[in-house]
């Protein structure tokens, strides 16, 4: 310790280290706690590299809910020299795919093959009454009451196109429940599942004696833990099931923190997780250092979430950017917002502010809550016509440095347009027909890659040049078109056209778990600052949206907002004793 009691970096960056090693080392069932920036990758990896090299009865489980973070711990396992961690009997999956592997398909009847979907929208799925909707577009949800579980729909989660649509309707809401529940057991009938049957089924068959006893000695004959990371997206239906794993004698090791809690809408709470680890005694093992932020980022971040929490600590970055205002003249869409007090528009006063800071524009982050307030980014309209949906993935495929999760979409929308085509009577997925034609997927998805990046740019009339074009494509073997099947009609809603600017651009929910080293977040809504100033993180996901954003940033945060609320938010900061700068 110094003379005034402060402890010095180094101490802090031992104290952090510390954390992390007994959280790598804790033994049973644990709730690893932690700040944004602490190491919870780094933390779980370390446990799972641990494991001995030679061949083990009992593997571990790693759970996330991303197949980018799957994929991020599989590579950290083999970058380290061990893929065998990433063998079976280690798991390292989706939530999603370790329901379903280990506790709905084994009890799914064999014929025909049952698979799991990561949305209807992978087959033409279409629930028709007086009106056709496709089955994607009626999010099912689980309500857990006692010992009943019931489906329905989640009808505050349609787009605004499927509500018209049904608001036009004769039907009754009721009747569109059952008919989505028909529609979808049909799907079940023929072997397609996804993500919300694989709850329902886990669910079920846990809570059934008689079912349990055939999946659950398999289980922990296989896994002697089961890591749960970013646990606080779980869901209840996701912690009921962790329940019953642990009730069984699983142990379980919980990573997340709440305060970044920002899936509510598919029933993620936040302090469900703190409340889940207590009811199962998971010991706590808090990590509070931040490697990620500096002093002021940790402290920017206090004001945004729940409780007098101190900001956390900073253990490896010191220097002291303040956070940077930048009052905004808002366009109702896109890049065009203007920068109130230069000539430019607020992403070059951004970008000439970074480099004054040293910051490259390929170090630089772009956010928002909404696409549509982002330059450069369209999105994928769920529901929208299929030629619009082509148009959309015709934008990404010419996107320089698309997202890789965009592009596979985009392949994915040309090859279900291609097999529309090219196999009209068929109804299953793309894939279900390569395995059927003995093709590997991958082929289907290179042609659909080419075919897609030649077609023209999209304008009304584009339909007749996808006609052409598809008509004219060397077909997969065994292709049998039928006339006219499977054109897409009608005229596209043309993405916006899509600006290199140089920076990363990415909403909030996207770029969770990443970081970059100055931020831009836009705050675009009248009622910013009120809301920032007034309400609490802990109901009010939309400030731990923006927790999460401001969090990614490693040297500089900064914060674009109405340019008549910027003298209140910078009263707020400098209240809050927030090292701020009007720009
Ligand atoms: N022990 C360590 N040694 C060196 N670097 C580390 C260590 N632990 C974490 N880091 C680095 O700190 C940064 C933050 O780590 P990480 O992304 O794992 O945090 P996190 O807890 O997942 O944060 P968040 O929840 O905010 O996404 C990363 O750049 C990571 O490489």
């Amino acid at each position: 310790m110094t003379a005034t009691d402060e402890p010095t970096l180094a101490e802090l960056q031992e104290a952090a280290a510390s954390q992390q090693t007994a959280a790598a080392a804790a033994v049973g069932s644990a709730y690893i706690s932690a700040c944004p920036g602490a190491g919870k990758t780094h933390v779980v990896a370390t446990r799972h590299l641990q494991s001995p090299a030679q061949p083990l009865r009992s593997g571990r489980a790693l759970i996330s809910f991303t197949r980018v973070a799957r994929d991020q711990m599989a590579r950290r396992c083999r970058e380290a020299g061990r893929s065998d961690l990433v063998l079976a009997p280690h798991f390292i999956g989706t939530f999603d795919s370790f329901l379903w592997d280990f506790l709905a398909k084994p009890l799914r009847p064999a014929d025909p093959a049952p698979r799991l979907l990561e949305s209807w929208a992978g087959v033409k799925a279409q629930v028709k009454l007086d009106r056709t909707v496709s089955l994607g577009q009626m999010q099912l949800t689980l309500n857990i009451t006692g010992d009943s579980v019931q489906e329905c729909v989640a009808w505050d989660l349609l787009d605004s196109d499927t509500q018209r649509m049904l608001n036009s309707s004769n039907r009754s809401r009721n009747q569109w429940e059952q008919a989505v529940l028909a529609a979808r057991n049909a799907w079940c009938r023929r072997g397609y599942y996804t993500g919300h049957e694989a709850r329902y089924l886990a669910l079920r068959n846990m809570r059934s004696a008689e079912k349990a006893q055939w999946l659950l000695p398999p289980l922990k004959s296989r896994f002697a833990e089961v890591i749960v990371d970013e646990a606080q997206d779980c869901s209840g239906a996701d912690l009921a099931i962790l329940e019953l794993l642990h009730d069984a004698g699983l142990p379980l090791v919980l990573v997340g923190d709440p305060d970044q809690a920002i899936y509510a809408w598919r029933g993620a709470e936040p302090k469900a997780l703190q409340d889940f680890a207590r009811r199962i005694s998971a010991r706590e093992i808090p990590l509070t250092g931040n490697r990620r932020s500096t002093p002021v980022i940790c402290r920017l971040a206090s004001t945004l979430r729940a409780g007098p929490r101190p900001p956390d600590i900073a253990v490896v970055r010191r220097d002291l950017i303040p956070v940077a205002v930048f009052p905004t003249r808002f366009a109702p869409k896109g890049g065009q917002h203007l920068h109130a007090t230069s000539a430019n528009t607020v992403i070059e006063a951004f970008r000439d502010h970074a480099q004054q800071h040293g910051i490259a524009a390929d170090q630089c982050l772009l956010t928002a809550h909404k696409y549509a307030t982002l330059p450069g980014a369209s999105r994928e309209r769920p529901g929208a016509n299929p030629l619009t949906t082509l148009a959309w993935a015709h934008s990404v495929v010419h996107t320089p440095g698309a997202d890789a999760n965009h592009l596979t979409r985009a392949c994915a929308t040309a090859a279900r347009a291609l097999i529309g085509y090219w196999f009209p009577q068929e109804a299953s997925s793309p894939e279900g027909i390569c395995a059927d034609l003995g093709i590997p997927v991958s082929r289907l998805h290179r042609t659909a890659f080419a075919f897609l990046y030649d077609l023209p740019t999209p304008h009304p009339g584009w339909s007749s040049d996808v006609w052409q074009a598809m008509k004219a494509w060397p077909p997969l073997p065994g292709a049998a078109p039928q006339g006219g099947k499977g054109r897409l009609a009608g005229t596209p809603t043309i993405p916006r056209a899509t600006a290199d600017i140089g920076m990363r651009t990415a909403i909030v929910h996207q770029v969770k778990g990443d970081e970059a080293d100055a931020v831009l977040l836009f705050l675009p809504d009248a009622d910013t600052v009120q809301r920032w100033t007034t309400c609490d993180p802990s109901t009010d996901e939309q400030l731990r949206i923006w927790y999460v954003a401001v969090t990614r940033a490693r040297r500089l945060a900064a914060l674009a907002v109405p340019e008549d609320q910027a003298a209140a938010l910078t009263r707020f900061l400098a209240a809050r004793e927030v090292p701020h700068q009007i720009r």
